[in-house]
């Protein structure tokens, strides 16, 4: 699902590389929390996945594709198999939660009737069903966080990336959220998730990738948060 073989990532006029040498793989299925203080290189590593950001060397290797390899009118291809959901929720305001959802299924080119039906449907396995009409600004925190992942996972992505998406969450949201990330992550899609927080990642027991200035320092199947820095 996801490989990379010694990559490194230094941004331009940047002496420091944000990546240094990781080699790891994350197999189809999988839940992994990526860890790591701030400036540790997690969200590098997930920009990488994304083909936001290129290796500066070693390969990337994501839903078997080279990404080093994928020129750049294809990266949008590889994209629409992927979900991502982030800390900040990143809806359109001036849409309703339906057509937030809907926009997901427009802009890949799925017919109207298909979009219908799907809709509702992601909206009640995410707990939000019979708010499809509601404005973002008229949910909680954690209500706008379940439309951005219907959004993502309305595709059904072989991959769900997901940046510190309870960042902005009090725990008990927090752990919802987290509920419904477990339950997409059992329907098969893989999930890679970037976080601070401590009490999900010691709850879940998933395997822990741990990030220090740019290394991998830990990989640790059914893993904890690990120690105080
Ligand atoms: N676009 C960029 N240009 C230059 N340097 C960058 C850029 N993005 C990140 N960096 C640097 O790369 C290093 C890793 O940053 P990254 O954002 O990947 O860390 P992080 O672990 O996600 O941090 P946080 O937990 O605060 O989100 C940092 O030193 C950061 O300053």
């Amino acid at each position: 699902m996801i490989r990379f073989d010694n990559v490194s990532k230094t941004y331009p006029k940047q002496n420091r590389p944000a990546l240094r040498d990781v080699s790891l793989e994350i197999e189809r299925g999988e839940f992994v929390f990526l860890v790591g203080s701030s400036g540790s290189g997690k969200s590098t590593f997930l920009r990488l996945i994304l083909r936001e950001e290129r290796a500066s060397q070693g390969q990337v290797h994501v839903l078997g594709k080279d990404l080093g390899k994928v020129s750049n009118w294809k990266v949008p291809h590889i994209r629409r198999q992927l979900g991502t959901v982030f800390q900040d929720f990143r809806l359109l305001p001036n849409k309703t939660v339906g057509e937030n959802v809907a926009f997901a299924l427009e802009v890949i080119g799925k017919p109207r009737g298909t979009i219908r039906k799907t809709v509702p449907e992601v909206l009640d396995l995410v707990g939000l069903g019979g708010k499809e009409d509601r404005m973002p600004g008229e949910l909680s925190g954690g209500e706008q966080q379940r439309v951005a992942i219907a959004r993502a996972f309305v595709n059904r992505p072989m991959l769900l990336i997901a940046d510190e998406p309870t960042g902005n969450l009090d725990p008990q949201t927090s752990v919802g959220i987290m509920k419904l990330l477990d339950r997409i992550n059992r329907t098969g899609t893989t999930v890679v998730m970037a976080t601070h927080d401590q009490n999900i990642v010691d709850q879940m027991r998933k395997r822990v990738i741990e990030l220090e200035g740019g290394r991998l320092v830990r990989d640790q199947s059914r893993g904890v948060y690990g120690y105080q820095h």
